[in-house]
């Protein structure tokens, strides 16, 4: 067993793919906030191709954790030099590890917020780059607008705070580079969200404009947002993925990543100054990112939600033994052919039903292990961006809802608590409590999950929904998750 490090590179070599360039060299280019699996298993992954090709060796990658809860990946990253083992599974079930080196150092702010803001305002950082989840832009589901009394962001708009929060940090650090007249930097998000960039742009200047509105005109000014289409299923590590590595590779690693094989990247050519050249390894570069978000977030992550409530209702645990039932298979199909894609706009170079069979062969993949759990968890952010722009779509032009339905009472079903088994269903949301209260009324009062205008805005008000979501429920409740589903499906 060897233990991953710099050191141990050289005995590592010929068992599994190791950096073929001398870390020595590398220069930190990018500080990327939020470093979990799927930026280990993205951004850095593109990265460390292009440098085993011998470029972007000054693109190197800071990370940043702003979560206390990130002490952990400060720990494993570097305890490791910053290496990890990336292992894609492929459907056949093999394995094929990589040992990724295109992180070089790990910040945690909560540790030193100074060292981080310092980081992010050194000349040579040209991209700061995200993953901090949907919620991680603090946006207001009901008024769209960045969330000022969220008591995180207040502490950090006070006087004389130290920043604690991805908004204070990166403000901050922008406040410095301006002043200095240092190079300006690009804020690039990787998050699912429609308009990444756009989005982190609002929140950030909406950060800066409470704090000191000169440096928001400042920014809004200098600083290019990019959007992104991103995509690979990353799921979380399991403890059997860490025994896996051991035992086939012979690497002890503290914080592997799995992942499937397929990966994309569709990002907008908007930078400050440079950035790596992606587009040499495989990244498309668009200058329209709208298209591929859309198809990507209506099918795919609006897919993940119409099979981990109705899947994990019926008693399955992983996505791939949903999507190898044939009813959900096909329901899935049916969701995205009759549904979704009649809201997307043509999307260049895509073959729509191409793509669509091959979600369904990746959501299939067994060795991939992706868990219900975690396509279940947070929906209060999801559902609302991927799902309900899909059925106010079919709403206004007439098409139809009964599946966008059926998986939303398929959540309210899933915030009941209990599966068809009596297996208790653990919520994680940041709403849970008021999502469970009101799954628990809807058997008096069929329509009360819907009534939470946070999440579902006045759907509540279009009686053509409530009908077709209360019969979706009534039957829930009746003849279960699979039956319902199976009676859905087209000839
Ligand atoms: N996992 C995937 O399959 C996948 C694929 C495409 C895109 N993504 C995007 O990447 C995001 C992260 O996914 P992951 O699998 O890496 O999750 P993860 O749980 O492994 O990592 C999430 C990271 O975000 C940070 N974070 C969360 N809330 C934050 C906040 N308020 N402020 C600052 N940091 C915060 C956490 O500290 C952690 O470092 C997703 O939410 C999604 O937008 C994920
Ligand atoms: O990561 P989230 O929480 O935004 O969404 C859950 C999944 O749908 C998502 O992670 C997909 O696996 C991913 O978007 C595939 O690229």
């Amino acid at each position: 067993m060897t233990a991953l490090n710099e050191e141990n590179l050289p005995r590592l070599e010929g068992t599994v793919a190791v950096p073929s360039y001398d870390r020595s060299r590398l220069r930190a280019g990018i500080v990327h906030v939020g470093v979990g699996g799927f930026h280990r298993a993205h951004q850095a992954m593109y990265l460390d191709r292009l440098m085993n090709e011998g470029e972007a060796l000054d693109w190197a990658i800071c990370g940043v954790g702003v979560l206390p809860g990130d002490a952990r990946m400060r720990d494993a990253l570097r305890a490791q030099d910053g290496l990890y083992t990336l292992v894609l599974k492929h459907p056949d079930g093999t394995f094929e590890p990589r040992v990724i080196g295109s992180i070089i150092e790990y910040l945690l702010a909560p540790d030193d917020p100074e060292a981080v803001i310092e980081k992010m305002a050194a000349p040579e950082v040209r991209i700061i780059s995200l993953t901090v989840t949907e919620g991680g832009y603090n946006i207001h589901h009901v008024t769209g607008e960045f969330d000022a009394a969220n008591p995180a962001v207040v502490a950090d708009l006070a006087d004389g705070a130290v920043p604690a929060t991805s908004f204070g940090l990166i403000t901050e650090a922008l406040r410095r580079r301006r002043d200095r007249g240092v190079a300006p930097v690009t804020v690039m998000s990787c998050d699912n969200i429609q308009g990444n960039g756009d989005v982190a742009r609002q929140v950030f200047t909406a950060f800066a404009r409470l704090k000191d509105p000169e440096l928001a005109a400042w920014i809004t000014e200098h600083v290019p947002f990019p959007n992104s289409m991103v995509d690979r299923i990353t799921p979380v590590t399991s403890e059997q993925d860490r025994a896996m590595v051991a035992e086939r590779f012979g690497i002890e690693d503290a914080w592997p990543v799995v992942a499937e094989p397929f990966t994309q990247w569709v990002l907008e050519d908007r930078f400050a100054s440079s950035r790596p050249s992606y587009e040499d390894t495989g990244v498309q570069i668009v200058d329209d990112v709208e298209p591929y978000e859309l198809m990507k977030l209506r099918l795919l992550n609006a897919s993940h939600q119409a099979l981990c409530y109705l899947g994990r209702l019926s008693g399955y645990r992983y996505a791939h033994e949903v999507a190898q039932d044939e009813v959900f298979a096909r329901f899935l199909l049916d969701y995205m052919d009759r549904e979704a894609t009649t809201t997307l706009q043509p999307v260049p170079g895509i073959d729509l039903d191409d793509y669509k069979r091959t979600l369904i062969e990746r959501f299939a993949n067994p060795h991939v292990r992706d868990t219900l759990a975690r396509l279940c968890a947070e929906s209060s952010d999801r559902i609302p961006k991927w799902l309900l722009p899909v059925v106010r779509h079919n709403l206004a032009t007439d098409g139809e809802i009964v599946r966008a339905a059926t998986v939303v009472a398929g959540w309210a079903r899933y915030d009941e608590g209990v599966d068809e088994q009596g297996e208790p269903i653990e919520i994680v949301d940041r709403l849970a409590e008021r999502l469970h209260a009101a799954a628990l009324a809807q058997r008096e009062d069929p329509l009360a999950f819907l009534r939470d205008r946070e999440v579902f805005g006045d759907l509540i008000e279009d009686e053509r929904f409530t009908t077709t979501y209360r019969e979706a429920l009534e039957s829930l409740h009746r003849d279960g998750a699979h039956r319902t589903v199976e009676r859905l499906l087209t000839a």
